[in-house]
């Protein structure tokens, strides 16, 4: 049996999300070790002729983009996106998601927002059946006063650690801090979700609840997709 790294998982998962993207599209890029093989794909594909436009969700990505041709959106006007994909931290039987490991939630969640379609790719260990325990939920918060928001966001549920880089606070793109929430088995994402928003300091959390509209899955026997639940 061929032994598959993860990464390699996620890089065949990343090479089928590239087939729905077609020519003329804006997209969507999502951050991290899933997206960067995304990136890389389109750009094998734009070296043949493909012509889209892509909104960057962190500098990291719009700098692995430029190097790749995609044509970069940054200005901060209103875009409408074709198609967004990004990867997860963890993703649940009815595609919700906790994101945010590489700090780059925000800007994700404001892309994922303004994009018809929300393609997540993983591999295969990102599945549990209920988000939470074995991931902490990342919460993006802002500096002033950070440490009362935790206590808050405490009250509500689980153990807020300021995420830490060389000793220093983990700083975001946007200048904010990230309070890593571990927590237990999340049963109600939605609910939680509103309830961690109302805590004054939150800027936004990591949980994405009913934004996925199809799952591309890295797994050792081949890549799987899963579509999003009816909504009723
Ligand atoms: O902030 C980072 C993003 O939400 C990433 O998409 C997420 O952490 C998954 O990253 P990776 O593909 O590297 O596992």
């Amino acid at each position: 049996m061929i032994q598959h790294t993860l990464d390699e998982l996620k890089r065949q998962a990343a090479l089928k999300a590239v087939d729905y993207v077609q020519d003329g599209m804006v997209i969507g890029l999502g951050t991290g070790s899933t997206a960067k093989h995304m990136i890389l794909a389109l750009g094998e594909r734009i070296r043949r002729g493909l012509k889209i436009r892509g909104v960057p969700t962190s500098q990291e990505t719009a700098d692995l983009a430029r190097s790749q041709g995609i044509a970069l959106i940054e200005s901060d006007n209103t875009w409408t996106l074709d198609l967004a994909i990004d990867g997860a931290d963890q993703v649940d039987p009815q595609l919700c998601l906790i994101k945010g490991g590489g700090g780059a939630l925000l800007k994700e969640k404001i892309v994922a927002a303004a994009a018809r379609q929300l393609i997540i790719v993983v591999d295969h260990t990102k599945r549990v059946p209920m988000l939470g325990n074995s991931f902490p939920l990342p919460i993006e918060v802002v500096p002033f006063g950070w440490g009362n928001t935790a206590k808050q966001l405490e009250a509500i549920e689980g153990k807020a650690v300021l995420r830490e880089r060389e000793g220093r606070p983990f700083r975001t793109e946007a200048g904010h801090f990230i309070l890593d929430l571990h927590v237990g088995s999340i049963t109600d994402p939605a609910d939680l979700e509103i309830r961690l928003n109302q805590v004054p300091g939150v800027v936004e959390t990591g949980l994405f609840v009913g934004r996925t509209s199809l799952l591309i899955v890295g797994t050792p026997e081949g890549v799987v997709l899963q579509t999003a639940p009816q909504r009723s």
